[in-house]
C-alpha cells in the first residue's frame, strides 16, 4: 500500500467544549486521504468529540477545519448513543443512511434499496430487517447502524468505537470491512480501544486529556493475518 499524501481533513489549533468546559485543546492534525486512522487514548480523552469535529456535528469553538473529501462524512456513534424507543425498523435504520442522497422521508430508488440490503447482508443483519430497533441486543444493534454507516457511501467515514459490543467473530470482520472501504478509497477514522485494531490503522493520533499527544504515520502490515499483527 501507498499511503496518501494528501489530507482529507486538517484541523488546524481546534478546540472543542461542552458549555464552558473546554475539552479539545488546540488539536492540529491532517487525516490523510484513502488511509485509515485510528483515534486512541483512555475514557474521556476526547475521542468522540473529535469525531463529531471531523463529521462537522460539533462546531470547534476556536481554531479551524479544512476539509478536501467531497461527500458529507458518514458518523457512526456507539450504539449506546441510541434511544431504545426510536420507532423505526432495522431497515429503516440503515436506510436512514440515504438520506443523504435523498432527503429525509423520501421515496427510497431501486438504487437506494439495493444499497440498503448490501449493507444489511454485509453486516449480517438481512435476517433481522423487520425488527423494531429497540428489540435487538447491543451487537445487533451496533451491526446495524455500522450498516447504516455503509449506506451513505461517504468518502469519509468515522466509526466510534465499532467494535464496541461485537461478539468475537463479527469483531473479526472489522478490520476486514475497514480494508475493503480503503480498497474503494474511502477515508477512514476510527476511535478504538483495541491494540490490534490500532496497529493495522494506516495512521494513529493518541489523545490525552484532550491533547493531541502522539501521531504516526506508517504503511499497513502486508497481511491481516495474526503473524502480520505481532
Ligand atoms: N455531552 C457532553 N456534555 C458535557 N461533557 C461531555 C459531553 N460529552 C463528553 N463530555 C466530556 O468531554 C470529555 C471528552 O469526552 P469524549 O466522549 O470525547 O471522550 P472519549 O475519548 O470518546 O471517551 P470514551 O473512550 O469513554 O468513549 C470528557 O471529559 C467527557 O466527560
Amino acid at each position: 500500500m501507498v499511503r496518501s499524501t494528501h489530507a482529507a481533513v486538517a484541523l488546524h489549533g481546534v478546540s472543542a467544549a461542552y458549555g464552558p468546559t473546554t475539552v479539545l485543546h488546540e488539536v492540529c492534525a491532517r487525516i490523510p486521504a484513502r488511509s485509515v486512522t485510528a483515534l486512541l487514548g483512555a475514557n474521556g480523552s476526547g475521542k468522540s468529540t473529535l469525531l463529531g469535529v471531523l463529521a462537522g456535528v460539533h462546531s470547534p469553538a476556536s481554531g479551524t477545519v479544512e476539509r478536501f473529501h467531497d461527500a458529507r462524512p458518514a458518523l457512526v456513534v456507539q450504539h449506546s448513543a441510541v434511544s431504545d424507543a426510536l420507532p423505526v425498523t432495522v431497515r429503516d435504520t440503515v436506510a436512514m443512511g440515504r438520506w443523504a442522497h435523498r432527503g429525509p422521508w423520501r421515496r427510497l430508488t431501486a438504487r437506494d434499496r439495493e444499497v440498503v440490503a448490501v449493507c444489511m447482508e454485509r453486516l449480517g443483519i438481512a435476517g433481522l430487517s423487520a425488527r423494531p430497533l429497540g428489540s435487538l441486543s447491543g451487537g445487533q444493534r451496533q451491526r446495524t447502524l455500522l450498516a447504516q454507516g455503509l449506506a451513505q457511501r461517504s468518502d469519509l467515514l468515522l466509526l466510534d468505537e465499532p467494535a464496541t459490543g461485537l461478539d468475537a467473530a463479527t469483531r473479526q470482520e472489522i478490520p476486514e470491512i475497514l480494508e475493503e472501504l480503503h480498497a474503494q478509497g474511502v477515508t477512514v477514522v476510527h476511535a478504538t480501544h483495541d491494540p490490534q485494531a490500532a496497529r493495522r490503522a494506516h495512521h494513529r493520533l493518541r489523545l490525552t486529556g484532550g491533547r493531541l499527544v502522539g501521531e504516526d504515520l506508517s504503511d499497513r502490515p502486508a497481511a491481516p493475518g495474526p503473524e502480520a499483527l505481532a
